[in-house]
């Protein structure tokens, strides 16, 4: 049995978890812990991280860049491994999961599921082919509620993309007011908001005459929910240290 903390339980995908886990006999929820209460759960819920007297054998984190200190706190006072799926993490959080990763075991990334990480792949090839003459752009379609841009999987990607640039590339966050000619080193990042999009992700080749547009679409949030319960699995065999998709899958 794996006894599993929910941080961001009353959230869209702390919802989705729960459904996914009520049907698992293997899986249980431990506690819950969310700044929003909301009608009874069947499990205890707290408010705070800091709150949490409870030790699980993994936290699974899909909340606010926000409380990431405080969860991280938690995690390392009760030595618990936590994946980590909330995106818009600053320069300073990422930081703290590096040093958090020395004492506990941390997988995070900003998307769960395996075609993103497979795409990720892909553009690494990719980039030698086009980088001379092709402009690249990133488009990111997401549903209304969504409160960060851009998406941390359209950062995930440019970064991919940035790796394998022998000249580096500048993000552009859309173009508005920017009165100039596309650079060949710009790499435009474009979000999208509306309805109930769970993610789309498209990024462009566009080169002389031909264009070549590599997209990944996913049609529900239990992508992403099953990907954070197989990086749970996986982490509770590991060590202490910081894990990705990459060393998944
Ligand atoms: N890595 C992935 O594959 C992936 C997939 C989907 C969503 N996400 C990310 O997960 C996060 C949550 O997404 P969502 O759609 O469930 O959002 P949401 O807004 O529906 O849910 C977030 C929940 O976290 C709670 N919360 C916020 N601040 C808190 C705090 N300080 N302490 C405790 N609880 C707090 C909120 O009350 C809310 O219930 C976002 O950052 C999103 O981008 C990542
Ligand atoms: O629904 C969201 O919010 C999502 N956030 C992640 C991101 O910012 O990349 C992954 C896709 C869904």
């Amino acid at each position: 049995m794996l006894n599993i903390i929910l941080h961001g339980c009353n959230g869209k995908m702390g919802k989705t978890l729960q459904e996914i886990i009520s049907k698992e006999p293997d899986l249980n929820i431990l506690a819950g812990i969310d700044q929003n209460i909301s009608d009874p759960l069947p499990f205890k819920l707290y408010m705070s991280p800091l709150d949490c007297e409870v030790k699980a054998d993994v936290v699974i984190d899909f909340s606010h860049h926000s409380a990431i200190k405080d969860l991280l706190e938690y995690c390392v006072r009760m030595k618990v491994p936590v994946v980590i799926a909330t995106t818009a993490l600053g320069d300073e959080d990422l930081e703290l999961i590096q040093q958090a990763s020395e004492v506990i075991p941390i997988f995070r990334t900003a998307n769960m599921s395996i075609g993103i990480n497979a795409l990720s792949r892909m553009l690494k090839h990719a980039v030698p082919v086009f980088e001379e003459d092709f402009n690249v752009e990133i488009i990111e379609k997401h549903h209304h509620k969504k409160v960060d841009s851009p998406s941390g999987t359209a950062l995930l990607l440019a970064n991919s993309i940035n790796e394998a640039c022998t000249k580096k590339k500048d993000y552009l966050y859309g173009r508005h007011s920017k009165n100039d000619q596309c650079k060949i080193t710009d790499l435009g990042i474009h979000a999208v908001r509306g309805g109930t999009i769970p993610g789309e992700h498209t990024v462009i080749f566009a080169g002389p005459d031909e264009v070549i547009e590599l997209t990944h679409r996913v049609y529900s949030k239990s992508v992403f929910a099953l990907g954070a319960l197989k990086a749970a699995k996986f982490l509770v065999t590991k060590n202490s240290g910081l894990y990705s998709m990459e060393d998944m899958v």
